[in-house]
């Protein structure tokens, strides 16, 4: 569970990254002074909040800054601590582990993109739709404006509206420190082949259609500081694996260590990492054996597994790679190396990921993708004897949402539906789209009289969102039945019982949610 960060603490950091951008552009001693002070408190918030990869990236930051004023440094130093500023800007502005312990993410603050579109018109409504999938977009007519906020703030993702046609990119200066998109009504090669040439990670149609956008968003992780990739280590010597986790997470990369081969199973169920990286040569096993039992699990089969090896021997290191591990790093691995190999392997991970097991409108978990978790939850609700809540969830009158504002306009409620979900809902949950409008979400750890508690204000609150379509505005709601695995034997009758609660909910008048009771149980 996350929330945003802390405003002090990102203030705090905009202003030291204004500061340092200043010294480093003329070296002043009072400016240097303030920088040392703001660099400082930084840490000491950072501690209080309990941030580490941020105290560590400071702490970096703290040393390179060591002596900085007595000689004259090297363009290479000089970009190294600027990279070093903007990582430690980028990071304070990561959402924090959340102190309560409630089911419900708090709505979070929107996150802000930044849009360079000068003197074009924006699509009618897009501010509000995308404010309705959490972003606040703030949008530029000039060049200049933009860098000057960019040096204030570091946006979740930078859109440029360019025509393509023959003018000059206005990119060489800008480099920004997020992920940058283009937008243009040009979609051909040459267009795109620019785009990628001055760095752009995203190409979009204009006008921008909020859909494509937050695909786009959804595709690029580092877009998305919400859900920086995971990464499992194993090895057995803890020293090593604490400065590869440090490394790591330095670059937003969120870690687990395991120590012994043996927790590994465990770690990847809880983790979910996106990439596992092992010794080869470990006590209790070796990292080729405890391949094997991963590739042996149907959850685990394609996470990306990379061995650290200090072995060069070609055979060897072939040998593995036929058992379906991805790769090798060899010892003693440079931080670039490391953080290089492993984030692309991650992510692309993901993406693959993502196109198998999600529903393309959606992004929520498919049908056989949500099955195969939830068997897997199932399961070990009953192994750890803990509740589990299922939900069923359904669109109220959603077919004349369809005949009276256009099947786009619905299309745009079951992505607003799916987002509400994924933002007020914890990681740990399973959502996923059933079928057309027909969702399901499986919550671990929660019996079913805090889910309903739970589904009634998501209800409560769904049903207060305006949607915006060309041909008007209007509200939605949706209904829900739900239980917990009490007296249920497995996933068919869990999901057939939540079922019939929601058929009861429709029934009973819809905009409500009904548990099931004893009492209902058998009755028409
Ligand atoms: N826009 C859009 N509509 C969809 C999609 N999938 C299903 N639908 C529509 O969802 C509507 C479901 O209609 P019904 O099953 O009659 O239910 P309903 O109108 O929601 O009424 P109740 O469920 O009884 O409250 C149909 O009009 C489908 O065409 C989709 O991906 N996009």
């Amino acid at each position: 569970m996350s929330t945003t960060a802390p405003q002090s603490l990102v203030s705090l950091a905009q202003e030291m990254d204004h500061t340092g951008q200043l010294l480093l552009q003329r070296w002043e001693p009072e400016q240097a002074r303030r920088f040392g002070a703001l660099v400082q408190c930084l840490q000491g918030l950072a501690e209080q909040s309990g941030a580490e990869p941020l105290q560590r990236a400071n702490a970096e930051l703290a040393a390179q800054l060591r002596g900085w004023g007595k000689r004259r440094r090297s363009p290479g130093e000089v970009m190294q601590l600027r990279q070093q500023l903007s990582l430690v800007t980028q990071l304070a502005s990561l959402p924090r582990p959340a102190q309560a312990n409630g089911c419900l993410q708090p709505a979070r603050q929107n996150q802000q993109l930044f849009l360079l579109a000068a003197d074009q018109p924006l699509p009618a409504g897009l501010e509000e739709q995308l404010a309705c999938f959490g972003y606040a977009l703030e949008v530029f007519d000039s060049l200049s404006t933009l860098q000057q906020a960019l040096r204030q703030h570091v946006p979740g993702a930078l859109i440029i509206h360019h025509d393509f046609a023959g003018g000059e990119l206005p990119l060489p200066q800008l480099r920004p420190p997020c992920p940058l998109l283009f937008t243009s009504p040009r979609r051909d090669f040459a267009a795109r082949l620019q785009a990628v040439r001055a760095g752009g990670q995203g190409f979009l149609g204009w006008p921008l259609s909020v859909r494509e956008l937050l695909e786009t968003l959804g595709r690029t992780p580092s877009a998305d500081p919400r859900n920086p990739l995971r990464v499992l280590l194993v090895e057995d010597m803890s020293s090593l694996s604490g400065l590869y986790a440090a490394v790591l997470n330095q670059h937003g990369i969120h870690t687990e260590e395991v120590h012994r081969p043996s927790e590994a199973l465990a770690a990847i169920e809880r983790f979910r990492p996106d990439l596992i990286l092992m010794d080869m040569h470990m006590p209790e096993c070796s990292g080729q054996e405890l391949a094997r039992i991963i590739r042996q699990q149907q959850l685990m089969d394609g996470i990306p597994i990379l061995f650290l090896t200090m072995e060069k021997a070609q055979g060897v290191q072939l040998d593995a790679l036929s058992l379906g591990v991805d790769g090798y790093l060899t010892k003693p691995v440079s931080s670039e190396e490391l953080v290089v190999t492993v984030s692309t392997r991650a992510s692309r991970y993901r993406k693959l990921r993502s196109y198998i097991a999600t529903d393309s409108l959606t992004g929520l978990l498919n049908h056989s993708h949500l099955f195969a978790q939830l068997e897997y939850e199932f399961a070990r609700a009953q192994r750890e004897r803990k509740p589990l809540s299922m939900v069923m969830l359904d669109l109220d009158h959603f077919k004349q949402v369809n005949d009276s504002y256009g099947h786009q306009a619905g299309d745009e409620v079951l992505l607003s539906l799916s987002r509400f979900l994924r933002e007020r809902l914890r990681r740990s949950d399973l959502i996923g789209r059933y079928g057309g409008e027909e969702f399901a979400i499986a919550m671990p750890g929660v019996g079913s009289e805090q889910a309903l508690r739970l589904m009634n204000e998501l209800r409560e609150s769904f049903a207060r969102l305006e949607h915006v379509s060309p041909r008007g505005r209007f509200l939605q709601t949706f209904s829900a039945g739900l239980c917990d695995t009490q007296g249920v034997w497995d996933v068919v009758a869990l999901v057939q019982r939540a079922d019939s609660m929601l058929y009861r909910a429709k029934a009973a008048g819809r905009n409500q949610v009904v548990a099931w009771s004893v009492a209902l149980d058998g009755e028409p």
